[in-house]
């Protein structure tokens, strides 16, 4: 069938199930030719096209409300509700977006992007429903990986306490974006492995009547047989004991299996469960025996081989500059412990791991408790190293200000993807932690200009042990300058002048520091001096820079790719505010009072007027006599 045809997923009901198995492998090729173009999150698409299809057979969306956790994995559920023909726009500027978007369709009845909130918005929307007596079926679907976020577990044990009817649907193929890891994934486990939960149940019931009749040998086998089940059920018991009737384990990948829970589900009273088991990247042979994470989300590729079609970066990534960093300083510094939550692949720390299996840790999808453990190990002199996106710090505010920084511990936060990040859009852009941490006491925020300076940085912040301390970097690979030998150490709260002018003076930092220097070696041609000053910690300030600069009354712009309210600038402002610099001329660029959506990060700068020819403009508003007529 002609999938970009599709109009919604009513056409589905008239489907037989051989016509759906066709349906879904021709989803899968469509899945893997257009991605194989735009990149994308493949491998988790791969593992739900069935689950989507026999989910919009079942219900009745947008009446019955299906809630995609991360939502990463919605490409199905775009496809089937007439979204197939704008997939060459994947992720891409003013394009389709990566996850669900209710400005997009009707269907996507909640954002996400953010993992474990699932669960959450699904309890809001029973007891909506319940209050205005109406009868649709509400059914979020969650990964084993979503299901460790701290929130997923609030809502479970909420949901079992309310006992308001809904579906919850978990997607369990053993993998988050590396393989999946804690208790409730041994829990799972068990169930993956356990067949049947209620035929094993009714089974062990027989089985347990007819034991005393039995005698000798048979006796103990069946006592082993009966421990081991039990062992077994304990896992279903552990959804039970929540409040959930749990129906499972499910083929996720066989029709008849799916519609035989999914109805049974539908006429259940109360919260269920049904485990589905699926393969990540099924279908797709590169994708369907990725170990580690590889086809979570991926670039462009070539089908036939699965090689990542890719230019050669010129210099390593942030991500691997410093988590290798940390790594070589580690085998000093005993003191040294990694932890992420959930990103070991994106936080390159594969190194770390396999060098010091001890001292790395991988939380699962778990901000919060990353936070904490990272602030109970500084307690007892430890050096925690948590390795975390900016865009997921946000879940883990009050842990930095009420654990970290209230008792001053030493923690070095590596804050990944700060900045603009692109394909993901809104709810991944790394805008917002300069705003939000550099007012909390005791902590010290910094920004490297290169990789060069990033390395002294990481050294800076293993050294540093009075408090808390956070380098922000961005998103992909630095700009290939040359690396000292020997690490040094960056004194705190100093600035560095990259060049000299007299007519104004550009304060910034990262990502943003070549644009200022563009502007002012074009602005010198035209009589214009500009300085331009890496203003590499935001937090503290260089006090003495700053009154150096204002005592001159030179106009002052600052430039940051971060949100202006609360950011860099307004702590300039406020500074020349707090010293009576009332006269100050203090201009800021940054990004505006609102959500910046998915697109290639150079689009998404010229669309907020983060350019070169932006900042030139800005600074000649600041000089308007000195530009001479170009
Ligand atoms: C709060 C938060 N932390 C981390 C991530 C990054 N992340 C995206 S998908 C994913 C793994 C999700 O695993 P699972 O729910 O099992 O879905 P699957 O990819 O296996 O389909 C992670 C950690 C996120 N989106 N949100
Ligand atoms: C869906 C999700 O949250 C992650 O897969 C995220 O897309 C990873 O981002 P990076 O590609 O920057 O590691
Ligand atoms: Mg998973």
């Amino acid at each position: 069938m002609d999938l970009e045809a599709i109009q919604n997923p009513k056409f589905l009901k008239r489907m037989s199930n051989e016509q759906l198995i066709q349906l879904s492998e021709q989803i899968r090729q469509f899945l893997i030719e257009k991605l194989s173009k735009t990149g994308g999150h493949i491998g988790p698409n791969l593992g739900v096209v069935e689950l989507t299809i026999a989910l919009h057979k079942v219900f009745d969306s947008p009446k019955d409300k299906l809630i995609w956790d991360v939502g990463h994995q919605s490409y199905v559920h775009k496809i089937l509700t007439g979204r197939a023909n704008q997939f060459d726009t994947l992720r891409q500027y003013k394009g389709l977006c990566g996850f669900p978007k209710r400005s997009e369709s009707e269907h996507d009845v909640w954002e996400t992007g953010h993992s474990s909130t699932s669960l959450s918005a699904a309890m809001g929307m029973a007891i909506a429903r319940d209050l205005k007596g109406t009868n649709e079926h509400i059914v979020p679907i969650i990964g084993d990986g979503a299901l460790t976020g701290g929130m997923a577990l609030e809502a479970l044990n909420h949901i079992g306490h309310e006992k308001k009817d809904m579906i919850v649907i978990l997607n369990d193929n053993e993998m988050s974006i590396a393989p999946n890891v804690g208790a409730l994934h041994n829990v799972l486990g068990r169930l993956r492995t356990a067949g049947k939960y209620h035929w094993v149940k009714d089974e062990l019931e027989m089985l347990l009547k007819k034991i005393p009749a039995v005698g000798g040998k048979l006796a103990a086998t069946a006592e082993r047989v009966k421990d081991s089940i039990k062992y077994l059920l304990v896992s279903g018991v552990f959804f039970e004991e929540l409040g959930f009737t749990y129906f499972g384990p499910v083929d996720g990948h066989n029709f008849e299996d799916l519609f035989d829970n999914l109805h049974y589900a539908k006429k259940a009273k109360g919260p269920v469960l049904v485990h589905v088991i699926t393969k990540k990247g099924k279908g797709y042979h590169p994708a369907e025996n990725d170990k580690v994470g590889t086809w979570h989300g991926t670039g462009p590729y070539k089908i036939e081989t699965g090689d990542f079609i890719q230019s050669k970066p010129s210099a390593p990534s942030w991500s691997a500059l410093v988590s290798e960093t940390v790594r070589k300083l580690a085998r000093e510094d005993r003191r040294i412990v990694a932890i992420t939550p959930a990103m070991p692949v994106g936080s390159k720390l594969e190194g770390f791991a396999s060098e010091f299996p001890e001292r790395m840790y991988d939380v699962g999808i778990a901000e919060q408790h990353a936070a904490t453990m990272a602030a109970g190990l500084a307690t007892q002199g430890m050096k925690p190293f948590l390795a975390i996106y900016s865009t997921f710090l946000q879940r883990a505010y009050d842990q930095v200000v009420h654990d970290i920084c209230r008792q001053n511990l030493n923690v070095f936060l590596g804050i990944d993807r700060a900045g603009l990040v692109g394909a993901d859009g809104e709810t991944h852009q790394g805008v917002f932690d300069i705003a939000f941490l550099r007012h909390i006491p005791n902590i010290v925020l910094m920004m490297p200009k290169d990789e060069n300076e990033g390395q002294h940085m990481v050294y800076t912040a293993i050294q540093y042990d009075a408090g808390p301390i956070a380098m922000r970097f961005p998103r992909g690979n630095g700009l290939g300058v040359p690396m000292d030998e020997q690490l040094k150490t960056i004194p705190i709260g100093t600035w560095e002048v990259l060049r000299e002018g007299t007519d104004v003076a550009i304060l910034t930092f990262g990502t943003t520091i070549p644009m200022a220097l563009q502007a002012a070696e074009r602005l010198a041609h035209e009589g214009i001096s500009v300085q331009v000053v890496n203003a590499r910690f935001i937090k503290p300030l260089d006090e003495h820079m700053l009154h150096t600069l204002l005592k001159r009354n030179m106009p002052l712009l600052t430039i940051e790719e971060a949100v202006l309210q609360g950011g860099f600038g307004s702590a300039v402002l406020e500074f020349a505010h707090d010293h009576s610099y009332h006269g100050a001329v203090i201009d800021r660029m940054g990004i505006p009072d609102r959500f910046i959506e998915h697109g290639n990060v150079s689009q998404l700068l010229k669309e907020i007027g983060l350019t070169t020819e932006h900042v030139m403009e800005r600074i000649c508003l600041l000089t308007p006599k000195k530009r001479k007529r170009a």
